[in-house]
C-alpha cells in the first residue's frame, strides 16, 4: 500500500531576467508504507525541488501529491502544517538546528507544537538522544556539537512524533566517512524498529543501494534504477 502519491507534477521557476526553467516535467512516484526509496541524479537536476513539493513545502504548478489518498495542496495552511508536522519528518544537509536551543530541546521542539505533554516530550527526547549515543551532549547548544552529533540532534527532531515518512535530503552532505556510515546505519536501522519509510536524497549511488528501489531523476522525470 502506498501512502505518498505523486502524479505527473510539473514545476517550473521564472527568475526574471531569465528563460523559464522547467524541473519536474510529469514526475510521478509512489512510496509503499516501510519502503526505502532513494532518488539520484546530477546537481541541480531538481532533487530537493522534488522532495520539498512531497513534503508540503513547495506546490507544484500542475499535478497531485496525496497522503492515504488525500490531496495535500488541497487542505488549508493549519491542516497541512499538522500534516507536515505529525506524518513527516524531515532532514536535511544543513540541518536548521536553532542555535539558542539546546540538543534536547531542540528534538522537543516539534512535539512541543503538536502538544504534548513536555514531561513526555522530554522523555522522548531523551531517550532518542540516549539510542543515539549522544545523552550526555543534551545540554549543549548546536554550536558546542561536532557535525555528526548535530545531524544525530535533527534525526531526533524527526522522529520525535513518530512520522510515518521521513524525508532526507542529502543527510550525510556534510560528514566525514565515519560520521557517513553511523548516520546511515541509523536511518536504515529506523525501518526495522519503526516500520516508518524513507525517502532519501543523495548523489552517492553505494549509500542508495541500500535501499529498496532507486530511481534518478533527469529531464524532469523519474526512472527507476
Ligand atoms: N526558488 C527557486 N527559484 C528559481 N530557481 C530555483 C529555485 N529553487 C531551485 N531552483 C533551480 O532549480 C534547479 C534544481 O534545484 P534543486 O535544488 O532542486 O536541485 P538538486 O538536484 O537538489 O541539486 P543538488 O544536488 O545540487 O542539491 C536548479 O537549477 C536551481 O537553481
Amino acid at each position: 500500500m502506498s501512502i505518498l502519491e505523486a502524479q505527473h507534477i510539473k514545476k517550473t521557476f521564472h527568475d526574471d531576467g531569465q528563460p523559464p526553467l522547467t524541473i519536474l516535467d510529469g514526475t510521478s512516484i509512489s512510496i509503499a508504507q516501510g519502503s526505502i526509496v532513494t532518488v539520484v541524479g546530477a546537481s541541480g537536476c531538481g532533487k530537493s525541488t522534488l522532495l520539498h513539493i512531497l513534503g508540503g513545502l513547495d506546490k507544484p504548478d500542475e499535478g497531485i501529491v496525496s497522503w492515504n489518498g488525500e490531496a495535500i495542496y488541497e487542505m488549508d495552511r493549519e491542516a497541512i502544517a499538522d500534516f507536515r508536522n505529525q506524518k513527516l519528518g524531515f532532514v536535511f544537509q544543513f540541518h536548521h538546528l536553532l542555535p539558542e536551543f539546546t540538543a534536547l530541546e531542540n528534538i522537543m521542539m516539534p512535539a512541543l507544537i503538536s502538544g504534548t505533554d513536555p514531561n513526555e516530550a522530554k522523555e522522548k527526547a531523551q531517550s532518542l538522544l540516549d539510542g543515539f549515543g549522544i545523552l550526555e551532549r543534551a545540554e549543549h547548544r548546536p554550536s558546542q556539537l561536532s557535525g555528526g552529533e548535530q545531524q544525530r540532534v535533527a534525526m531526533g527532531r524527526a522522529l520525535i512524533n513518530d512520522p510515518d515518512l521521513i524525508l532526507a535530503d542529502e543527510p550525510t552532505g556534510n560528514l566525514d566517512e565515519r560520521n557517513t556510515d553511523m548516520l546511515l546505519d541509523l536511518l536504515f536501522n529506523l525501518r526495522e524498529a519503526r516500520e516508518v519509510s524513507i525517502l532519501l536524497i543523495t548523489h552517492e549511488k553505494n549509500i542508495a543501494q541500500r535501499s529498496d528501489i532507486i530511481y534518478e531523476l533527469s529531464h524532469g522525470k523519474l526512472h527507476e534504477l
